[in-house]
């Protein structure tokens, strides 16, 4: 790797207005406007680093503002410095002696770590010349291993385990990749089912899925009893009883709750619940599996591997959600990968969010080469929105994921993009804050 140098960070936020359609919507996330603190890394050699995470509207700003807070270490360095030990540069963003306080590994600072690492991951691929997962997939067992902080997980993954599984994942690795080369990745559709939708356009989209090669589909409940079912029959009625319906509550109930309403859903044979309750509560969504009878998933929304390590011990899952932004970065999910593998639990990625389909298909392809090296129950997440505002957008074929080729992370948003969506100076908040007559309060400080 030739030296480059990080001369300058750069941080936008950036906000789409999805909630005018009620894309994204959710029974607890009723009007999310997919957004992002987006970080650009550039440097001496013209190469840049773009990472973001993945944020709702309000709040990006808060971010934005950790990003450049925590940033500060990074300009000046080399790109050889900080990938030669990428565990130190974890331990070194997520350990400043006073930010810690604000998490630790949780939280605005937890996010604003995220999207530095997950631009330097993107720079140190561009620099190599790869993809992200075929820059994991060429390490060593020995330079995976040491991109993982294990000190709060080596009760259930020592680093023995997992220099064991990724050893073994080598075996097989190129006929595994030839696989993916021909299939693609399995990929699931939630854009049929989000909460806002109406009984008609669920019906016309999931019309629309099943022409384009869809068989696994996400909808969404935590609404009244009798409207998730409604909506869940309309779903089966288009899709029937052999392709897999899963439903998402979104961390709506209560333990009590959550246990009676997944089995009152459970006449839809859904294939996982997700989130029935807190994602903090891991002996919750155990109790929710085995009195429910139905397979749960969540992780969205579990800050760090500390939570997905309990959620595994405790057996409190089916299903292992991992999140590209939500943890921080490719470091963290690289623990988490290990730990599902390790517990034979399978991961489903989840991408309801802007950036997140182009960020976890590179995850998923490498647990597929190097990790579980399994594809059984294994589906990413797709949702059908945004990848226009992308240079290097996801591409799917008969509800699969095909591999991504282009050098980097995948996520960097076009120029164009980047300024019409900027908040709140863009054209696309300048125009509507001009039609509504109105700036929000907060976003007058912003200014
Ligand atoms: C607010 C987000 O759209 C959320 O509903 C996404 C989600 O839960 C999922 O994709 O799963
Ligand atoms: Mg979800």
């Amino acid at each position: 790797m030739h030296s480059t140098t990080i001369t300058q960070v750069r941080v936008i936020d950036l906000r789409f207005p999805t909630s005018r359609d009620h894309i994204g919507s959710d029974a607890v996330n009723v009007d999310p406007d997919y957004s992002a603190a987006y970080c650009i890394l550039e440097t001496d050699s013209g190469l840049e680093g773009h990472g973001l995470t993945f944020t709702l509207g309000r709040g990006t700003d808060l971010v934005v503002s950790a990003i450049q807070h925590i940033s500060t270490g990074i300009r000046g360095r080399t790109l050889e410095e900080l990938t030669r030990d990428l565990n130190a540069l974890y331990l070194n963003l997520t350990g400043d002696t006073q930010f810690r306080w604000l998490g630790p590994e949780k939280g605005v600072i937890h996010l604003a770590v995220s999207a530095v690492l997950n631009a330097v991951w993107d720079l140190y691929a561009k620099s190599e010349g790869k993809p992200v997962w075929a820059l994991l997939a060429d390490m060593t067992p020995a330079e995976i291993v040491r991109c993982i902080d294990f000190r709060y997980i080596s009760d259930a993954l020592s680093v023995e385990d997992a220099i064991e599984l990724l050893t073994r994942g080598k075996l097989g690795q190129s006929e595994r990749l030839a696989q993916l080369e021909r299939e693609g990745y399995p990929a699931y559709t939630t854009s049929v089912g989000w909460f806002g939708f109406s009984d008609d356009k669920i019906r016309t989209l999931c019309q629309q899925a099943l022409s384009e090669g869809w068989t696994h589909f996400k909808l969404k409940v935590g609404g009244a009893e009798q409207d998730d079912l409604r909506r869940g029959h309309i779903v089966r009625e288009q899709i029937g009883w052999t392709n897999k319906l899963m439903v998402d509550a979104n961390q709506r109930w209560g333990v009590e709750e959550a246990i009676r309403r997944t089995r009152l859903l459970a006449e839809l044979n859904p294939w996982w619940m997700e989130e029935p309750t807190s994602p903090d509560d891991i002996l919750g969504h155990a109790r929710i599996r085995q009195e429910s009878g139905v397979r749960i998933a969540t992780g969205e929304h579990c800050h760090n591997a500390v939570m997905f390590k309990q959620l595994l011990q405790a057996e409190a899952i089916d299903v292992c959600q991992i999140d590209s932004c939500r943890v921080a970065s490719v470091n963290e999910n690289l623990a988490i990968l290990l730990m599902a593998a390790k517990f034979g639990v399978p991961v489903c990625p989840h991408a309801g969010g802007v950036g997140l389909c182009e960020y976890v298909q590179h995850l998923s392809v490498f647990d597929f080469l190097s990790v579980s090296c399994s594809l059984e129950n294994r589906v990413i997440e797709y949702v059908d929105h945004l990848h226009e505002h992308f240079v290097a957008p996801v591409a799917i074929r008969r509800g699969h994921y095909l591999l991504p080729k282009a050098p980097g992370y995948s996520a960097q948003i076009l120029p164009a993009s980047l300024a019409e969506f900027s908040f709140p100076y863009g054209q696309t908040w300048q125009a509507s804050s001009e039609q509504n007559g109105k700036v929000d309060e907060v976003h007058i400080i912003h200014a």
